[in-house]
């Protein structure tokens, strides 16, 4: 048996593309919304993302089976907590956060008597709100679950075939674990991408406008990622505090030890550095992990705009 019922409580990327997804590769499947913004529940209506936007959070879980936190990690605990009595005991609690220690352990506080299973979908652009989001976003991405020990193994294999449905692949680890391998190839990147943008924009011989004017490729990557949600990446990085901060250590090392290769002019060291990253990024391509915008080949979605 599957989910027929299911309550989205944060209408913006995440929960606008589960929307869109549940009703395009569900039917049959009832989707309900909640925003704590009135802004954005009114253009979630417009948008169609769910069947129908609750006005109240207790409304929108009042009958469901599957309840999917869509909010920013530090707001998942508070957005939960005064649902403990409006959930159904039966009806499986799930998130979509991009930190899992901290959150899997403030959603189980929130939500004592309820069965939690957390999940992270590796999917996502530098957009938010209500028009970011698409049903195509999940199609070929990696959905990564995060399910306690002794867990409901019924929710958890309805909860796998949830996401594979919206076209994920799925896969199962702990929430240390996962915490320490999205610092490094999720978080970081991040923070590096809002320092150098930061960087660029302080120098005191280089203008505004000859970073805007000259940004070519690396940096206009740079600039995507800086772009992402302020709330979010804040709360991302508070959450996973000790995964990034060893992950920082390490990279910081590394980047020591470029920095004394060009000092000391040694282009061998360089060389097969950029060698050997060169290959790890065919190596991506080869897998097809290319990019997760809506423009990089997947085709369907229909918009994917920003609230900024
Ligand atoms: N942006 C991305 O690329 C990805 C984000 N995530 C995770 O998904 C979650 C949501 O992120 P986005 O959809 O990108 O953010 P978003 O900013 O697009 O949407 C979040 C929505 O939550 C609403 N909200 C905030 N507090 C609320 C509350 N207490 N009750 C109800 N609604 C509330 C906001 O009004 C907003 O509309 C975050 O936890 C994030 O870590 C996961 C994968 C990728
Ligand atoms: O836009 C990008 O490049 C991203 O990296 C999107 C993203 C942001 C946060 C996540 O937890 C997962 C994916």
């Amino acid at each position: 048996m599957s989910f027929s019922r299911i309550a989205i409580i944060g209408l913006g990327l995440q929960g606008g593309s589960i929307g869109l997804a549940a009703q395009q590769y569900l039917p049959g499947v009832t989707v309900t919304g909640f925003d704590l913004d009135p802004a954005t529940r009114a253009r979630a209506r417009e948008r169609g993302l769910c069947h129908a936007v609750a006005e109240s959070a207790e409304e929108a879980v009042a009958t469901a089976d599957l309840v999917i936190f869509c909010v920013p990690p530090g707001a998942i605990g508070k957005a939960a907590a005064p649902l403990r009595g409006a959930i159904p005991l039966e009806c499986l609690v799930s998130d979509v956060g991009s930190s899992k220690k901290r959150i899997s352990a403030d959603l189980a506080e929130a939500l004592p008597d309820h069965v939690v299973i957390p999940a992270h979908p590796v999917a996502g652009t530098e957009n938010s709100g209500p028009d970011a989001g698409f049903a195509s976003l999940f199609r070929g991405r990696w959905c990564i679950i995060t399910p306690p020990e002794a867990t409901d193994m019924v929710k958890l294999s309805q909860l796998v075939a949830f996401w594979e449905a919206l076209g994920a692949n799925v896969e199962l680890m702990s929430a240390a674990h996962h915490d320490l391998v999205l610092a490094v190839t999720s978080h970081l990147p991040h923070l590096i991408a809002y320092t150098i943008v930061g960087t660029a924009s302080d120098l005191e011989d280089v203008t505004q406008s000859e970073v805007i004017k000259y940004s070519a490729g690396g940096f206009r990557d740079f600039t995507r990622i800086a772009a992402s949600d302020p709330t979010m990446w804040r709360d991302v990085f508070l959450s996973n505090k000790e995964a990034v901060l060893t992950m920082l250590q390490r990279f910081t090392e590394d980047l020591t030890a470029l920095q004394r290769a060009i000092r000391v002019g040694d282009g061998d060291t360089l060389f097969e550095h950029f060698t050997r990253t060169r290959a790890i990024r065919r190596s991506i391509i080869e897998e097809g992990q290319d990019d997760a915008r809506p423009d990089f080949g997947r085709g369907d979605h229909e918009a994917a705009g920003t609230k900024a």
